[in-house]
């Protein structure tokens, strides 16, 4: 049994959490996180998707936030009743670093009594650089690899920091618990949820974008935050994808050139690739995003998989719709200031491309989504008679 060090009071767990449920949630991050709280960090919180329209992404994250907390009251002995203060996912790229720290140490992060971090991609594999040192004490030195779980103390006993990314994109699950019920996380996000379901005409299962500056990566944060550019737009590119405005946003191009990128984010849009057309229209980017990110994450299985192919839906665009989407491009372009060397390491360990696949992933988006909508309405009266979200079996619910 790993030992505890009880001057600084701290638990490595190798693979702790399996690699499907790292995968499943890189898709959430990748396809709905926003620009975070420090320069080249991006971060996915509970109550953003809740915001946009995705209260439903947060069941995958229930089973885990009890698991961790579990976790925690085992190996630091509690003996009291501990609250999720916050639940979040943390992406660092090239640039980002943090220096010597403890978790607690702002006045209004006094609160947090133990961290966990789990690691949901690999060092060398995914990015570079990002390895987490402990100031004193055993280990001193962390390397993180998918699956990994960290847990300390958030005080003094653990002061640490981590390296610069030297590139691609580091990505992590942080939670922070605490002994104070005023900071019990679960209390915001259930009416926060509830806020949600109360505003009629929203479609469930489709993203709704946040406003777009919550998206906008800044070059350099420090001096000048009209250059930079938007990350739905640049994972898409970066992805080998363009964007062709559906009929009504003919004028879109121009729209963009003029400094408005708003409509383009909040418009219906099909996706283009090599000079073919998918035909189906998604309500907004970031709706198109999560199917692409999805046909990332399920990619392997699909192409081994006997799933009907339906290629139907894919048409080869003509002479002016190649304009078309080639305009929008150039004036998205020169809009924003693309650094290639954000997301770009570790590309190209995805499988050929597949257009009957991209289609067939999209099925499969629609009913994972609306698998984790019908969960997400099962458990919610439960939630709010307890003011607690937790999980509850299915044979349970379906009683
Ligand atoms: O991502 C990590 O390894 C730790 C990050 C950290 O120290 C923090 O967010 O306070
Ligand atoms: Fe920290």
């Amino acid at each position: 049994m790993a030992s505890m060090n009880h001057s600084h009071p701290r638990r490595i767990i190798r693979s702790f959490l399996p690699l499907d449920v790292c995968k499943e949630l890189e898709f959430i991050h990748k396809s709905n996180c926003t620009v975070g709280y420090r320069p080249r960090v991006f971060s996915t919180t509970l109550s953003h998707l809740i915001a946009t329209n995705c209260p439903h992404l947060i069941m995958p994250f229930i089973p885990l936030r009890e698991k961790l907390k579990e976790k925690v009251e085992e190996v630091f002995g509690c003996e009291y009743e501990l609250f999720v203060e916050f639940t979040g996912l943390i992406s660092w790229t090239k640039g980002a670093s943090i220096g010597w720290h403890s978790d607690d140490n702002r006045p209004y992060l006094r609160q947090r009594d133990f961290t966990a971090v789990c690691y949901l991609n690999t060092h060398d594999e995914d990015f570079r650089g990002g390895i987490f040192h402990f100031q004193d004490g055993e280990p001193a030195n962390f390397v993180p690899m998918a699956g990994d779980l960290v847990l300390y103390t958030a005080d003094s006993c653990n002061i640490h920091c981590v390296d610069e990314i030297t590139d691609g994109e580091r990505l992590t699950l942080t939670l922070w618990f605490s002994r104070n019920s005023s900071h019990d996380e679960d209390a915001k996000l259930l009416s926060l949820v509830n806020q949600n379901i109360s505003d009629y005409g929203h479609t469930p299962c489709i993203p709704l974008p946040a406003s777009g500056n919550m998206y906008w990566f800044p070059s350099d944060p420090l001096s000048d935050h009209q250059r930079g550019f938007d990350l739905c737009f640049a994972r898409l590119f970066f992805l080998g994808y363009d964007i062709y405005p559906s009929q009504e946003n003919a004028c879109l191009p121009e729209m963009v050139l003029s400094g408005d990128v708003s409509d383009v984010f909040t418009n219906p849009v099909k996706l283009a690739r090599g000079g073919k057309l998918f035909s189906k229209e998604f309500a907004n980017l970031l709706h198109a995003l999560q199917a692409v990110q999805f046909y990332n994450w399920k990619q392997s299985v699909l192409q081994q998989s006997e799933v009907t192919r339906d290629t139907n839906n894919v048409v080869i665009l003509s002479e002016a719709q190649k304009e078309e989407v080639s305009n929008l491009k150039q004036a998205l372009l020169s809009h924003m200031q693309l650094d290639e060397n954000v997301f770009c390491y570790g590309k190209g360990r995805e499988g050929p491309f597949d257009w009957g696949c991209l289609s067939a992933a999209v099925t499969w988006w629609e009913e994972y989504m609306l698998e984790l909508h019908k969960q997400l309405q099962m458990h919610l009266p439960l939630w709010k008679d307890h003011a607690f979200l937790f999980s509850v079996s299915s044979s349970v619910t379906e009683e």
